[in-house]
């Protein structure tokens, strides 16, 4: 069954305010639309992904087209825009997921319950239960109490197969504020999922905190490890963690050998899952011939901000007889934790001998280990 989710972006956010609509609008660094995106395009059961955008926002569009998403433009109402939306999927497609740009908080497990439902149903809308007692009032004043039972919350994504929505909505009054209205209108079936209290609409200034402070419920923690070996050879000093230490050999390696901050350096791409040193500078490439290791370091570190992480911590063992480590340990978390921008209390380098066993007991070369844990921001 090939699905296309819609996410409507063309609404002007003036409840919220703000200088530009709320879907635009820096959240943790990114703009909100930017987390519903995300969520779809790394779901397995989507397909492909329209954006339905505001005329003016013709930057935004661009923006969205260089990530390789159907951009399209919105109507007047939400409605119209959903119209825009359905007019716009790719051939082939069964079903559609409608979901507001202004819900940052959707989940792989909402829209798996939503694509669940469609399998016995025309439609399929997450909701929340209404539990807290619903008054009427006027003024300042309470003047009745409604009865909540059987009251819900609605939320997106909401989901139908393709051919009857698109029937709905055109038999529609373009006023409705969401496809469930569309929907039973025209009489489909639409089953209630269970929605997430954490799927908030971004629909007034006070939301942007209350889905900041959601988020770091949501917190996205990873880690990962590093190992490096550079073997002896003639010289009169090693680089160790960024550190320049006289020694009786040198290590040897296309680079410096900083073979400690090696293991640093791919403990971070270990845990984006980026790949590794070799990969970013391969060593069949000459200008990275006695190169500083620090640049790599320092690559991985940009990795980690551009794709929305901090390091936390950072954790270095050498396995080393000789040189003894001791006395530089400071100096190494120094210089290592101003490449990083981490307070060196947040950095651990520590030293081992093998017991005189194997290749480093042999003083044949230095290996390394490193572990790096990474926080979305
Ligand atoms: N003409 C419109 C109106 C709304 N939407 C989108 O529908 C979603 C839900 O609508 P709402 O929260 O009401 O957004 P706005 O219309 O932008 O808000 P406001 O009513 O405060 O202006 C939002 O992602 C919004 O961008 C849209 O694509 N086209
Ligand atoms: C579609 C919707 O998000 C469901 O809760 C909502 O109806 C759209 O926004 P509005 O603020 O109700 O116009």
């Amino acid at each position: 069954m090939t699905v296309t989710a819609i996410i409507v972006a063309a609404g002007r956010g003036t409840r919220a305010g703000g200088d530009i609509p709320k879907q635009w609008q820096m959240l943790k660094g990114r703009p909100v639309v930017a987390y519903a995106i995300d969520c779809f395009v790394q779901h397995p059961g989507i397909d492909s992904l329209v954006l339905v955008v505001h005329p003016d926002d013709a930057a935004n569009a661009r923006w969205a087209e260089a990530q390789n998403l159907i951009v399209v433009t919105g109507g007047a109402t939400r409605a119209e825009s959903v119209k825009a939306g359905l007019a716009a999927v790719p051939s082939g497609t069964q079903k559609v997921l409608i979901h507001d740009a202004a819900r940052p908080l959707i989940t792989p497990d909402l829209i798996d319950r939503v694509l669940g439902a469609l399998e016995t149903h025309q439609g399929a809308a997450p909701a929340v239960q209404v539990t807290d007692t619903l008054w009427h009032g006027e003024g300042s004043l309470v003047t009745g109490v409604q009865d909540r039972t059987g009251l819900y919350r609605a939320q997106t994504p909401q989901g139908f197969h393709l051919a009857p929505l698109r029937a709905a909505h055109d038999a529609g009054t373009g006023e409705e504020t969401d496809d469930v209205a569309v929907a039973r209108a025209a009489g489909l079936d639409v089953a209630i999922v269970e929605g997430d209290e954490d799927n908030i609409k971004i629909t007034g200034p006070g939301d942007f905190a209350r889905v900041a402070r959601a988020m770091r419920t949501t917190m996205d923690i990873r880690c990962g490890n590093g190992y490096d070996v550079h073997r002896f050879g003639d010289g009169d000093h090693v680089w160790l963690c960024g550190v320049q230490i006289p020694h009786t050999r040198s290590l040897m390696g296309h680079s410096d050998a900083d073979v400690g901050m090696h293991a640093v350096t791919d403990a971070i791409y270990g845990a984006l899952g980026m790949g590794d040193i070799g990969q970013h500078f391969p060593p069949s490439d000459p200008q990275w011939k006695g190169a500083a290791s620090h640049i790599f370091l320092q690559h991985a570190v940009a990795l980690a901000t551009e794709n929305g992480f901090e390091i936390s911590n950072v954790d270095c063992t050498l396995v080393c007889e000789y040189p003894k480590i001791g006395p530089h340990q400071d100096a190494m978390k120094a210089v290592m934790g101003a490449f990083m921008k981490l307070d060196s209390s947040r950095i651990s380098v520590k030293a081992t001998t093998s017991e005189r066993l194997g290749f480093t007991g042999r003083e044949e070369g230095i290996a390394a280990i490193a572990t790096a844990t990474l926080i979305k921001t």
